[in-house]
């Protein structure tokens, strides 16, 4: 089912818009992730597309038949919340057909169902237990199992990985792109965890202030931000950011005069080349190792510059108090105005 929202605002009783002015379409079949700090909107957005919070202005469509007004029991949905929300004294089979039990399904259609859907989620051998004696994981397989067994049109996630561990967590990232991928229901995924939806979406869209700053792929968003908050926002480590006026004198491009944020990626920062490359130069600056920690594959480098104290993924193992000759390639580099917008990026417009 294609989702589309057409100048949505939203506000809460008495209080600025929390959402305004959202212009988004969600294509059949699509995964998308909500991605956006605490408060952002994200739940909100959530429960407006569940139809549990009707806009203050705007439209909302599915399938291009407009539901702004429409009761959430009409909008055939399934939702996973973060806590799962399990019916404590039902058993693993009961929760799952649970929702067809409430669409007057015989029961033994009903339980065929489930069964159906508790294999799909891998929970089969679970199916009389009570949720309380089920993992963390195992729990949020059988919501999982339960948002689908009603062959819903549009799937709501909303955290729904945020009270695993960490390896769980993958795990369950991965079988929710695979259920997804099977079963090819819409599905918006809300997280504040960048890694879940890069590995997750087709696309993300960023959220901040109730306001979209961008939608892409996580290439594009790394690669391409149109603002510094999606820029410092997206990739680990965070991106080094220099005012424009101490880098001006050091850089090879000419000056612009709006600038007032140059962004460095810890990629854009390496050795002097000793011989010639393709690659832009942006500056070139001396400086001083401080400290080189590694993290898993990464050995991030922190260092003391004229532009400030600046960190890179890409210098060798070296100690403290090393000098060093750095390069600022233009790949991985921006330049932001007051307001936030990039007005240059390395990677178009060396
Ligand atoms: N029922 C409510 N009444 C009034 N304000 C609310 C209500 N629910 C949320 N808000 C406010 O709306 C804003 C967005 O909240 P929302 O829960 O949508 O954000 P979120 O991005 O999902 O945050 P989090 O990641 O912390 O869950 C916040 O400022 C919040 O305080």
């Amino acid at each position: 089912m294609q989702v589309k929202l057409t100048d949505i605002t939203l506000s809460y009783p008495s209080q600025p818009p929390v959402l305004t002015h959202l212009n988004l379409t969600v294509a059949n079949g699509e995964l998308v992730a909500l991605l956006g700090p605490s408060g952002s909107g994200k739940t909100t957005l959530l429960n407006l597309l569940a139809g549990l919070l009707t806009p203050s202005a705007g439209t909302l469509t599915f399938d291009g038949t407009d539901v702004t007004q429409q009761d959430p029991r009409q909008r055939h949905i399934g939702m996973v919340f973060q806590d799962y929300a399990l019916y404590p004294h039902l058993s693993v089979l009961a929760n799952i057909a649970f929702p067809l039990k409430m669409a007057h399904v015989k029961r033994p259609e009903r339980r065929a169902q489930a069964r159906h859907y508790a294999q799909l989620v891998h929970v089969d051998d679970q199916l009389t237990k009570l949720p309380r004696a089920l993992s963390g994981g195992q729990q949020q397989r059988v919501a999982l199992a339960r948002a689908l067994v009603k062959h819903p049109a549009l799937l709501l996630l909303d955290e729904p990985l945020s009270n695993l561990d960490a390896a769980l967590r993958v795990e369950l990232r991965d079988e929710i792109r695979r259920l997804q991928r099977l079963t090819g229901v819409t599905t918006l995924f809300v997280t504040h965890d960048q890694t879940d939806a890069l590995r997750i979406a087709d696309r993300i869209v960023v959220l901040a202030n109730g306001q979209i700053q961008q939608v892409g792929t996580g290439e594009q968003l790394y690669r391409h931000p149109h603002t510094q908050f999606v820029a410092e926002f997206i990739g680990t480590p965070r991106l080094n950011c220099v005012p424009y006026a101490t880098a001006a004198p050091f850089l090879t491009i000419p000056g612009l005069p709006t600038a007032r944020t140059l962004g460095i990626r810890s990629e854009a920062l390496t050795l002097v080349p000793a011989t010639a490359t393709p690659q832009p130069i942006l500056a070139q600056l001396t400086a001083t190792v401080t400290r080189q920690v590694v993290i898993g594959r990464d050995r991030q480098t922190n260092l003391a510059t004229p532009w400030g104290s600046l960190l890179s993924t890409t210098l060798p193992a070296m100690p403290a108090g090393q000098p060093v000759q750095l390069a600022v390639t233009a790949r991985g580099s921006f330049l932001f105005d007051a307001a936030g917008h990039c007005i240059w990026d390395g990677d178009c417009d060396a």
